[in-house]
């Protein structure tokens, strides 16, 4: 199982690495390897787990955090509605976006970045995403909300892109005009 030893952190020049497409069908290694993401994102949301290995909890995980330089991403999360949303994704991409901006009102933290870095982060506020699932099968998502912001985070690491570079140097607490807030 990946624990935060298999994380690198911030600084390592892999994150700002642009990741390779998956050649599908995937291979055995490939399918692993993703598994062992959402595993990994699942375990950090349990309490005992994340007492017995020292995991630090997460909604999403990219490849490059486990310096894997491959488009995958996992993430799994419950929402308010106690509805659980659990993906692991090939090859994964925005492929239309809203013009309306949202952010998390809370900031972003990220499991490669040990500090937190105050700040919001403007996102498109709903995403179509189109990737490819674990068995091969062609996915395609609308997302709004939390789960917007969270498939935007992980995509982003696949293109080298860090969720403090979104955050504005001069004052970090602005945000585009009618932008929502995600709580
Ligand atoms: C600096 N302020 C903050 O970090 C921040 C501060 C407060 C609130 C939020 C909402 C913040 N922001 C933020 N909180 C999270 N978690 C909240 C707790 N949660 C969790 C924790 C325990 C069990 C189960 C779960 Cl689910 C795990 C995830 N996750 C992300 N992100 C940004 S998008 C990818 C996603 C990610 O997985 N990061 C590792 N941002």
């Amino acid at each position: 199982m990946l624990t935060m030893d298999d994380i690198i952190r911030d600084g390592h020049p892999s994150l700002r690495e642009v990741a390779k497409e998956v050649q599908l069908p995937a291979s055995d290694e490939d399918i692993e390897i993703l598994a062992s993401m959402l595993e990994y994102v699942k375990n950090s949301q349990n309490a005992e787990k994340v007492k017995k290995y020292g995991l630090r909890p997460g909604i999403g995980l990219a490849a490059p955090q486990i310096n894997v330089l491959k488009r995958m991403i996992a993430i799994h999360l419950n929402d308010e509605k106690g509805e659980t949303h659990s993906y692991a994704l090939f090859n994964p991409k925005v492929a239309s976006h809203s013009v309306e901006k949202a952010y998390l009102t809370s900031g972003e933290g990220c499991l490669s970045v040990d500090e937190s870095i105050p700040g919001f982060v403007p996102r498109y506020a709903r995403v179509t995403v189109k990737g490819f699932d674990i068995e091969g099968k062609e996915v395609k998502l609308r997302l709004k909300g939390l789960l917007s912001i969270v498939f935007q985070h992980e995509i982003d690491h696949l293109n080298g892109i860090m969720f403090y570079d979104h955050i504005n140097k001069k004052d970090p607490f602005s945000v585009p005009e009618n932008a929502i807030g995600i709580e």
